[in-house]
């Protein structure tokens, strides 16, 4: 696949397959705004034309952003909130409403975990990483929703999980909050259709975000081999998928999740720690091992 680039400059050349001001004047929420997937997603939308929120916890991230979408003339509204905190989702919503007013898309990107063989996970490691992939997207997803739904609008939100298919060995905290948000969203996507309020997930295999950094070296070093295009994403990949999810293009799409894994729930030995030597590629040390 051909590479794209990470760079600021790349981000306002990456090639755009959404039309132009496809979200003139929207106002879209995006969490983890402040790097990888999100910063990526929080340009592409403001190359479209909306109004961005971004969120995180490190107001140094959500300086940069805010220093590069100051130089280009384009609106941002970048406020530091814990999304496992809800006086501080509620807070931000009520920035944003002040700011540039109720948002129509949520971007509920903000997550991640740490790698860590399931035996070894303590009761404290599970609950931060169920606490922010799956309470903290609830929260925003909710407090969006009850919003929408008091002032009698619709609204749409994409929430960012992971290709979990076949399980995630080595996060599977993370693997059980993924899961546990595509549920929330199906069910979601039923109870508030009523209100004109769609809901999708994207699920991405890898992407070469920043945060594939802290993953061990050893385990890193197998990532492009482990899905058929033998290949990592790219942040501006998902955020036109996000784009697109996004948009009036999908108006009869909600419940859905959308996974985006060069092919990986399909094939390809994923190891997000260092692959045990029961599942080593050469058959005699693997054989070594069972004996
Ligand atoms: C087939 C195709 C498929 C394709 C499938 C695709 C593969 C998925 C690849 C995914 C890639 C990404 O998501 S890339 C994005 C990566 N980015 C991130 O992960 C950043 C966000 N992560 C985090 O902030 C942290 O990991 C998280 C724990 C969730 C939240 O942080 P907090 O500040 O709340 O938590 P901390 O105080 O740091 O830690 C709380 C406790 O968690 C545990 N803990 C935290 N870090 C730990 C660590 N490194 N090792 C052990 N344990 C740890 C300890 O018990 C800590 O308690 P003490 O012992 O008391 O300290
Ligand atoms: N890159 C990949 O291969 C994959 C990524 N994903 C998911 O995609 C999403 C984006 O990840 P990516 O861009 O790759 O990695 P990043 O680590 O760059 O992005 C994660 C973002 O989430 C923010 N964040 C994390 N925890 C919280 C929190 N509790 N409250 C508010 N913000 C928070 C981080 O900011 P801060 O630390 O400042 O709070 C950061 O900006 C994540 O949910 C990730 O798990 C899923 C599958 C694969």
């Amino acid at each position: 696949m051909t590479a794209l680039p990470v760079s600021e400059a790349g981000l306002d050349d990456a090639p755009m397959t959404l039309a132009d001001g496809l979200f003139r004047d929207r106002v879209v929420l995006v969490s983890g705004g402040g790097s990888g997937i999100g910063k990526a997603t929080a340009w592409m939308m403001a190359r479209l034309g909306a109004k961005v929120a971004i969120c995180g916890r490190t107001a140094e991230r959500l300086l940069g952003v805010e220093t590069a979408f100051r130089d280009r003339g384009w609106p941002l509204l970048a406020q530091t909130c814990d999304i496992r905190d809800e006086q501080a989702v509620e807070s931000l919503f009520d920035a944003v409403e002040a700011r540039f007013g109720l948002p129509n898309i949520l971007v509920n990107n903000a997550g991640g975990q740490f790698a860590l063989a399931a035996d070894k996970i303590t009761p404290k490691g599970w609950r931060a990483v169920i606490e922010t992939n799956l309470t903290g997207t609830w929260l925003m997803m909710q407090t969006a929703a009850q919003r929408w739904i008091a002032a009698s609008r619709g609204g749409v939100v994409v929430n960012v999980t992971a290709a979990n298919e076949r399980g995630m060995p080595g996060i599977a905290h993370s693997s059980a909050a993924r899961a546990g948000v595509v549920n929330a969203s199906r069910t979601a996507a039923v109870e508030w259709a009523p209100y004109g309020i769609r809901i999708n997930c994207l699920a991405p295999g890898l992407v070469d975000s920043g945060g594939l950094s802290v993953y061990p070296p050893e385990a890193r070093a197998g990532f492009h081999r482990a899905n058929p295009q033998r290949s990592v994403g790219h942040p501006w990949d998902m955020a036109q998928i996000i784009g697109f999810l996004a948009s009036d293009s999908a108006r009869y799409v909600t419940g859905a999740t959308l996974t985006a894994d060069g092919g990986g729930a399909l094939w390809g030995d994923l190891w997000t720690i260092e692959r045990p030597v029961f599942f080593s590629d050469t058959q005699q040390e693997a054989a070594d091992h069972v004996s």
